[in-house]
């Protein structure tokens, strides 16, 4: 019984949402993506990575009233179909926690007036608010609009850890809820914790089931745990109103304990294995070779074997020392930015674009599919569209090589089919030379000193 009605939702919500996704994609492209005059950023919000603005982990220290780095802190955020009620879930969150004493109530409003923040052409406009639960401190991104959800998980601007997605149990699932479920699960989100909303509009018991089944399905569909990820049923509505309590505020209450359980906290910077993009080398007489750049992850110690990878020439060496501000050091660690002396290696063997690495951690590649964003030509992008094998300047940590990008095998009328600027697509990038890099590591596209587009790999196809 419940396949046919599954079925029979299905055709109707996919009618429903070709409508949709129409209005939506217009009035979000209309929204206002201005140009950026200037480089400078001056958020607390955000550093400048690789050639992008991302959110910084940990950015509430900015607000001096309640962070605390005595509980870990988690990046989540609100996804999910338009309407479907992620704002309302926000305020909502902090309303309730408000009460409790572990958040300032954030309303609607507030969230909704998203700050924006423009660099380098990529208009960043999202919200973020924290609060603390039992266990947790949380920074809680909730985007405006679809495209701006899009770009920001695809530009790292919001660098979610888990995400809550919200799904209206009048629609059901609609196409932006696949959509944010599959890019979440391209920018490498792990887990995420469902939140069915709306469940005040709803008499018949039987619809939400429908609705939870279905969840279930997609999760697996885009290889979340579909049997074990929490739902969560309620009304942010209500819970807002303050009204309800049984499927308001106890349902949010119910919502951030499922959070605190079951969104995990990845491992930090400092416990990943160890990664120095190079910068620079030197030649240092009666000592040997210097590699300089900054420490992305990691820690090393002197004595310590590495891996030098990329670009045509990978080795192992031992560092025979570590050196910083013209100080010998013993152990550096991420975020340092420092000379690493390579036994018995000669200048010419290392190259700005390579690592240096804990051996095995990472290898270098040639080929992979990634998920692209092409910028505007009111976010400085192209004005033109372009073509298979488009060949612009791949910028991964310090690599610049040349890249010719195709669309994925199998894919229908490839030769003909143009990128517009402002599209999300996904296409196989094919390089000069290979690069240290692996599933999740972003990078920019640039062509003619302007960046064209921005990417994460979602699939490596061809080791060096
Ligand atoms: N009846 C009812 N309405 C709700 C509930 N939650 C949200 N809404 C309403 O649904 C509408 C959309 O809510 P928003 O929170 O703006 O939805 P959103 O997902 O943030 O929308 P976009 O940001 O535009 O994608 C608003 O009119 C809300 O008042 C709920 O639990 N019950
Ligand atoms: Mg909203």
């Amino acid at each position: 019984m419940f396949r046919t009605q599954l079925a029979s939702t299905r055709v109707l919500s996919r009618r429903l949402c070709a409508t949709r996704a129409a209005q939506s994609s217009y009035s979000t492209c209309a929204r206002s993506l201005v140009r950026n005059p200037g480089r400078t950023v001056p958020s607390p919000l955000f550093r400048f990575n690789d050639g992008l603005w991302v959110a910084r982990r940990g950015y509430a220290d900015a607000s001096p009233t309640k962070f605390s780095r005595a509980k870990p802190h988690l990046n989540i955020g609100t996804i999910g179909h338009v309407d479907h009620g992620k704002t309302t879930l926000t305020a909502a969150i902090t309303k309730v926690l408000a009460e409790r004493g572990g958040a300032k109530f954030t309303d609607y409003a507030e969230i909704d007036k998203a700050p924006e923040e423009k660099a380098r052409g990529i208009t960043i406009n999202s919200s973020h608010v924290e609060y603390e639960s039992e266990n947790r401190h949380y920074g809680h991104i909730d985007c405006p609009g679809h495209a701006d959800y899009i770009k920001n998980m695809i530009t790292g601007a919001a660098q979610m850890d888990g995400a809550i997605i919200v799904v209206s149990a009048t629609d059901g699932q609609m196409p932006q809820t696949r959509e944010h479920l599959l890019l979440a699960r391209q920018v490498g989100v792990k887990k995420l914790v469902v939140f069915i909303n709306k469940i005040d509009q709803i008499q018949d018991k039987e619809m939400l089931e429908l609705v939870d089944m279905e969840m279930r399905d997609l999760l697996a569909t885009y290889n979340f745990d579909g049997e074990n990820t929490p739902i969560i049923m309620g009304s942010a509505l209500a819970a807002l109103e303050g009204r309800s309590p049984e499927i308001g505020a106890d349902r949010i209450a119910e919502l951030v304990a499922a959070c605190d359980a079951w969104l995990e906290i990845p491992p930090r910077d400092l416990e990943k294995p160890f990664l120095l993009p190079v910068e620079d080398v030197f030649s240092i007489s009666g000592r040997g070779t210097v590699a300089t750049g900054r420490v992305e992850r990691g820690v090393c110690l002197k004595g310590d074997e590495v891996e030098v990878i990329g670009l045509g020439d990978s080795f192992k060496t031992t560092l025979t020392g570590i050196e910083m501000f013209h100080k010998e050091l013993d152990r550096g660690e991420a975020g340092d930015n420092m000379g690493v002396l390579l036994r018995g290696v000669k200048r010419e063997q290392v190259r700005r674009g390579q690592v240096i690495v804990a051996p095995g951690s990472i290898k270098a590649v040639k080929k992979f599919q990634a998920q692209i964003y092409v910028l505007t030509k009111d976010e400085g992008g192209r004005y033109t569209p372009f073509m298979d094998n488009y060949r612009p300047q791949l910028f991964l940590r310090t690599a610049d090589v040349t890249c010719a990008l195709h669309w994925p095998e199998n894919t229908a009328d490839a030769s003909e089919k143009m990128v517009m600027p402002g599209d999300n697509v996904e296409m196989v990038c094919d390089l000069v030379h290979d690069v240290a890099a692996e599933i999740g590591t972003r990078f920019t596209l640039r062509e003619g000193g302007k960046t064209v587009g921005t990417g994460i790999i979602t699939k490596i196809l061809t080791h060096a």
